[in-house]
């Protein structure tokens, strides 16, 4: 018996030559940077989701954020797949501050730290920067690694 996807969102802020990452101070993902995002809820749109949980998280807003992608992670032993849709934005209302999920902080595109960040990022975060539409797929086994992946690079036109 297979389960429905489990859907999630996750906004970068790409500004020029910086980009606006949360550190996560609970619960999936803690300790990691990464960009907003979480669960969408019954009734709201994924686009809905991921303003609302952008805002949540960073207490800012981005009207004009984009969807530029979509990851499908499988967790080893897990049935149900974590569907995550990716959005970015390049302006941005409000002034990012700490919450009680994520500690905001502006990176240099070329100082991203990937180290202390999902195995994933370093494929696919080139593709966002440079404006790639994209559609991954990552098997991961325990949270820091990944046994298998594809990730395709999508016609604009
Ligand atoms: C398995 C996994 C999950 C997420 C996630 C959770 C909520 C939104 O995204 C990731 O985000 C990134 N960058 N890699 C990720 C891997």
């Amino acid at each position: 018996m297979s389960v429905p996807n489990k859907l999630l969102t996750l906004v970068l802020i790409h500004q020029n030559t910086r980009l606006l990452l949360g550190m996560k101070k609970r619960g999936f993902g803690v300790g990691r940077w990464n960009g907003f995002g979480g669960k969408v809820q019954p009734g709201e749109t994924i686009l809905e989701g991921a303003e609302r949980e952008l805002l949540e998280e960073s207490c800012v807003r981005a009207p004009d954020m984009k969807h530029i992608g979509r990851i499908d992670f499988e967790f080893v032993g897990e049935p149900q797949i974590m569907e995550v849709h990716v959005f970015k934005a390049t302006e941005f209302e409000g002034e990012p501050a700490e919450t009680e999920e994520m500690r905001p902080q502006w990176f240099d595109v070329d100082s991203i730290p990937f180290n202390t960040m999902w195995p994933d990022d370093v494929l696919w975060f080139p593709l966002m920067l440079k404006g790639s539409k994209f559609k991954g797929y990552f098997k991961f086994e325990g949270m820091d690694k990944y046994l298998e992946y594809n990730l395709e690079e999508l016609d604009q036109s």
